[in-house]
Parts: C-alpha cells; sequence; structure tokens
C-alpha cells in the first residue's frame, strides 16, 4: 500500500478558519492536480471531521480522467473512505452517495442503529475499541485491494496517520493567504508530537497558481 497525504494550506499552516467551514485555499490548477491524483488512486480517505464540515464528494471530476480510469479496467471512481469511530457520518452525506463506492472504518463503539443504516450504503470494516485503529483498518482495506491510497484530511485524521506510521508522501499546496487562529485546524492537529517527531525529506517545491506545491517523502 501507497498513502499519500495531500492537502491545502494557508501561508500560515491553517487548513481552514476557525469555523471549520471549507475555504477554497488551492487555485485553479491545484484543484485540477488534485483530481490527477484523486484519479491515480484507488480509494480517497477523509476524517468524520471533515464529513461534517465539508460534505464532500470526493470524486474525480474530469470526465477524460473517469474516461482513462474505465480504459485502465478501473472502477470509473476512486472508492471514498471515511475514518469515523461511532458512525456518525449522515446517511444522506455525499460521501455516501451512489457516485462512487464507499468504506466506513469504525470501532466496536459504533451503535448498532449505526452501523445499520450506514451498511445499506457503504462497506463496513470494524477496527479498534473506542477508536478506529488505523493499523488495522488500512491492512483491512489493502486486503480489499485497495492499494493507492489518497488522504485528504483533515488535521486530525492526517496527525494519527503520521503517529501510525502510515504515511508514505505528503503533497501541500500553500496558498497566498493568511487565516490564523488558535482554533482553527492546521495539517497534523491531535495531540501533537513532543519527542521522535516524524522527519521528511524534500522532493519537489513547484510555483503552482500563487502558491507553492511542496512534495515530502516520509522517512523510515
Ligand atoms: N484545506 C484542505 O486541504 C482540507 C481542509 N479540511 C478542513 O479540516 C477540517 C476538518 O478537520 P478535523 O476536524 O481535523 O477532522 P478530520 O477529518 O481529521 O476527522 C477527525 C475525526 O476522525 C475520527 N477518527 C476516528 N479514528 C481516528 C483516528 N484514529 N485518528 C484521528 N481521527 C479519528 C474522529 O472522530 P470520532 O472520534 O467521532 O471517530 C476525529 O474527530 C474542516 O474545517 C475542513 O474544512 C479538511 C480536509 C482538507
Ligand atoms: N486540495 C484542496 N484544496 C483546497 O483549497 C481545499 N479546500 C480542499 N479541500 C478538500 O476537498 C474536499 C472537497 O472535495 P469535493 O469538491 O467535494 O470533491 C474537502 O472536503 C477537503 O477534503 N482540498
Amino acid at each position: 500500500m501507497h498513502v499519500v497525504v495531500n492537502a491545502a494550506t494557508s501561508a500560515d499552516g491553517k487548513l481552514s478558519s476557525r469555523r471549520r467551514e471549507q475555504i477554497a485555499i488551492s487555485g485553479e490548477k491545484d484543484f485540477a492536480r488534485v483530481d490527477r491524483l484523486r484519479a491515480d488512486s484507488d480509494a480517497v480517505v477523509v476524517g468524520v471531521g471533515t464529513v461534517l464540515a465539508d460534505d464532500p464528494s470526493l470524486t474525480v471530476k474530469d470526465e477524460q480522467l473517469c474516461e482513462r480510469r474505465r480504459e485502465q479496467g478501473d472502477p470509473e471512481q476512486p472508492a471514498r473512505i471515511v475514518v469515523d469511530s461511532t458512525g456518525r457520518t449522515p446517511t444522506d452525506a455525499a460521501i455516501v452517495d451512489d457516485a462512487a463506492s464507499t468504506y466506513v472504518c469504525l470501532s466496536e463503539a459504533a451503535p448498532v442503529d449505526r452501523r445499520m443504516d450506514l451498511a445499506d450504503r457503504a462497506e463496513l470494516v470494524t477496527a479498534g475499541e473506542d477508536r478506529v485503529d488505523l493499523l488495522r483498518a488500512f491492512a483491512a482495506l489493502e486486503a480489499a485491494g485497495l492499494e493507492r491510497i489518497m488522504v485528504e484530511g483533515g488535521g486530525e485524521l492526517i496527525f494519527s496517520l503520521f503517529e501510525a506510521g502510515l504515511v508514505d508522501e505528503l503533497r501541500v499546496f500553500v496558498g497566498p493567504t493568511v487565516i490564523g487562529g488558535r482554533d482553527a485546524p492546521t495539517l497534523a492537529d491531535g495531540d501533537g508530537f513532543v519527542a521522535e517527531f516524524p522527519t521528511l525529506t524534500l522532493e519537489s517545491l513547484e510555483r503552482v497558481d500563487d502558491g507553492a506545491l511542496l512534495i515530502w517523502r516520509a522517512d523510515g
């Protein structure tokens, strides 16, 4: 399995504002790059915080990219994956619509009624007691044939993926804006590291739109 985390931050490292509403940080070229990265992936992952904040579809928007996937024998759309310990994903969320297949990764703490509601719309993967055990969940997803994984956020999930040692690559578009706010989500939130910080090797740095795209390889 190869896991690429992709996100857009403001110049001060925020994913969105303290209101936790979706903000277009990327410009046109960067959104097109994100669409190509989705098209090159078997699955696109977000945490339930992003589902509740943004109601994302996570689909490939360019019809030619969908056509290319079909020609390669892939499903027209990559699968969507939500990491959601207790099954808070609404049943009318775009991520569980018919546009693509969806996996919801739950923990044992997810109530039966939430499981039953979501099971009509998604494949359920259970790993972990109170919180999703990402190592086990990702192993189950790999066993289901999902190899090329793109993670789109948010900051809580990205931190946990680094903590679990699951990140192979980090691609960050840094946009020309300042959002600020101590409570605004950043690229990696969670508890934060105090020692043994994950380190990265810079693979490339490119001007895109009015910002910069940085591609990092995770060491270790
Ligand atoms: N600019 C960008 O590129 C992007 C911006 N965003 C923004 O980020 C914000 C959402 O980010 P955030 O609030 O951090 O939410 P996340 O999308 O990271 O989801 C976090 C939630 O996932 C669930 N979860 C389950 N298991 C785990 C685990 N092992 N580790 C971590 N989380 C787990 C938790 O909820 P539970 O305990 O209920 O399971 C947790 O609260 C929004 O404002 C959104 O707009 C999001 C994506 C990209
Ligand atoms: N790459 C990127 N740049 C931004 O500026 C963004 N705000 C995001 N957000 C992510 O895209 C998801 C929305 O996807 P759909 O348009 O619904 O397909 C959103 O939930 C974030 O994960 N990404």
